[in-house]
């Protein structure tokens, strides 16, 4: 059985009801061979448009940001707001007219100030159709504005621009296409209007109302021609502002000769900051004392809402100081346009509308020849003309952090800059960033899930969970001695081990002895040790006192293998080692170092 298509019939229902009164004045127009002539047409014609298009401006002038700001704030009045401007939608526009001349008809206060001038006159049509077709642009304008992904306006304003440059040259054009689509009902919504008109200023004639009164003088046949009028109108505007588009810049971008710019060490990065979002109190602390610093944490943790803080994004007590050579400098109540600080999201927030060259200039004091370095350092000078959508995961990330770097930041913030890109993409970032610190002695506080990340990239590390710090300091000291079995899970470290301390104050593991501990005696503990702290040899021999095992599995990855072993207590550790890997089953001796194994007490 053939199955009826619902969605084209129901679709084809309301194309058929919209146009067949069109097409049915058309044939009548065609078959009269001509409309009657109607004196004063022309007049009325010239009254809708001009009016029409006053109102327009006058509504977006005022409506755009409107629709902005209803789009921005949050909370009760916003929301009552954003209901009040749309109730001249709901209103019979003759309620609307009526009342209008509370406010501005003869004897009302603006009125009488006036002299009468806003009724009865063209005045008097541009506030009727302002009235009722401004909420057609304010409706579109906002869910336009509510669209932009803020964090477009926040890298706008780490990169300098402040409040009315991020509307201008941020929101404005990512909006563009609902606020013209907005614009353009709002004009057509003015070029038809005739019930508050009639009320409000019933002269000039409008078309509309000249319609009316052709209609109610001289019946149907007198207002064919006005009504033909109207739908030409009305038709070529829609197909003007369906062609109607901003000109694109064309031809290849002119990149100045590539200056590296000077290398001036940043400075140390300390802060202490509290801020709470929703349920969520966060609670971070650093002393001034690295230049690369790495916050490592589980999802939801607080990292990236440490950055957004740190970049002034985020409203937050506490200071943020730098410290370069002219000494100390606090950063409290600094707005993020001021602060020199460069950020880049999770997502690399790209101007869509803006080519690569473009995008690397958008900062606000950007220097062409360091922008034109930084994308040739980056491998991006060949991209210079593209689009973002023109580009691929990790070239978007590169655009991105050119255009932090162009600015010559102070500071850079970077939130998981290389998540979600294939291994040689991140790899090859990764180095790119680490020479930029070395080359630079830029300053960089990067967010990441990666232990590894953490430690080619930052000299001091912090570790957040829930909001607060669980363990901070130089990188190699939290790796070789984690405060806890978290902290230690946190920095992917997989061999936590349970343990009881022994009489003689020896933690064994069966016979053989893994460290000393000043821990009592009989103290139940976890004990871990890193992978690659773990040297395994062959068993040529008994074992002894030894910490022996047996192979379980080998895990050959691309660099190096890791080696599980299963020990005589049944308890699992893993190996890594770069050489030739035992084949499962081999029973093997183990050595690690004392000092590489950390232990905690298990009601810590
Ligand atoms: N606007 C908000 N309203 C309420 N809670 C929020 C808001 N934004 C974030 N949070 C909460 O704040 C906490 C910290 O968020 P944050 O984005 O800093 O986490 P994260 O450590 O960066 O996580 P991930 O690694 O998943 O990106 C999370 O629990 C999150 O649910």
């Amino acid at each position: 059985m053939n199955r009826v298509p619902v969605l084209p019939v129901l679709a084809g229902l309301l194309l058929a009801y919209l146009l067949v009164p069109i097409v049915a004045f058309a044939v009548r127009l065609a078959g009269a061979g001509g409309a009657q002539t109607a004196p004063g047409v022309g007049a009325a014609l010239a009254t809708s448009l001009v009016t029409a298009t006053i109102s327009t401006v006058v509504i977006g002038v005022l409506g755009i940001p409107l629709g902005y700001l209803l789009a921005r704030r949050r909370g009760r009045v916003a929301a009552a707001l954003g209901v009040l401007v749309q109730l001249p939608l709901a209103l019979p526009p003759l309620i609307s007219g009526v009342l209008l001349v509370y406010l501005v008809g003869p004897y009302a206060p603006l009125g009488e100030l006036t002299g009468g001038r806003l009724t009865d006159t063209r005045i008097g049509i541009v506030l009727a159709q302002v009235f009722v077709a401004a909420p057609f642009l304010v409706v579109a304008a906002r869910s336009a504005f509510a669209a932009v992904d803020p964090a477009l306006l926040d890298v706008a304003a780490t990169l300098g621009h402040g409040r009315l440059s991020r509307f201008v040259r941020v929101a404005l054009p990512v909006a563009g296409g609902g606020i013209r689509a907005g614009l353009l009902l709002s004009w057509l919504r003015a070029f038809g209007e005739f019930g508050a008109t009639v009320i409000l200023a019933y002269h000039p004639y409008t078309l509309p109302v000249f319609t009316y009164v052709q209609f109610g003088s001289t019946g149907l046949p007198a207002t064919v021609l006005p009504v033909a009028v109207a739908l030409l109108a009305a038709l070529l505007v829609l197909v003007a502002a369906d062609h109607l588009r901003l000109p694109r810049r064309r031809g290849r971008a002119e990149l100045p000769p590539p200056v590296r710019p000077n290398g001036r060490p940043g400075p140390l990065v300390g802060f202490d900051l509290a801020a709470r979002v929703g349920g969520f109190a966060l609670s971070v602390a650093h002393p001034p004392g690295a230049r690369t610093i790495a916050i490592l944490g589980p999802s939801g943790a607080g990292k990236s809402m440490t950055l957004r803080a740190l970049a002034g994004l985020l409203a937050a007590r506490g200071d943020v100081t730098l410290t370069g050579d002219g000494g100390p400098e606090r950063l409290a109540g600094l707005a993020p346009e001021h602060r020199e600080i460069g950020y880049l999201p999770q997502d690399p927030a790209l101007l869509p509308q803006l080519t690569v060259w473009r995008q690397v200039l958008f900062g606000v004091g950007a220097d062409p020849a360091v922008a034109a370095y930084w994308l040739d350092r980056l491998g991006l000078t060949e991209l210079a003309d593209r689009r973002p959508d023109q580009l691929s995961g990790g070239q978007r990330r590169r655009v991105a952090l050119a255009r932090a770097l162009a600015r010559r930041p102070r500071l850079l913030l970077l939130d998981e800059p290389f998540a979600g890109l294939d291994t040689p993409v991140r790899d090859e970032l990764r180095h790119e960033l680490r020479a930029l610190q070395r080359d630079t002695g830029m300053a960089t506080v990067l967010v990441t899930h990666d232990p590894d990340e953490a430690a080619l990239l930052a000299d001091e590390v912090l570790l957040l969970s829930a909001g607060t710090v669980r363990q901070q300091g130089r990188q190699e000291q939290v790796y070789a001695h984690p405060c806890d079995p978290e902290a230690a899970r946190l920095l992917g470290i997989r061999n936590l081990t349970a343990g009881t301390v022994g009489a003689d104050g020896v933690l064994r593991c069966g016979a053989a002895a893994v460290c000393d501990s000043d821990l009592p005696a009989g103290t139940a503990v976890t004990w871990c040790v890193r992978p690659d702290q773990i040297t395994l040899s062959t068993m040529d021999g008994a074992g002894g006192d030894e910490l022996v095992g047996r192979v379980v599995d080998v895990v050959r990855l691309a660099a190096f293998t890791e080696t599980v072993l299963e020990l005589p207590t049944g308890d699992r550790l893993t190996a890594a080692r770069t050489g030739p890997a035992s084949e499962p089953g081999t029973p093997v001796r183990l050595a690690i170092p004392s000092d590489a194994v950390t232990l905690w007490p298990v009601d810590q």
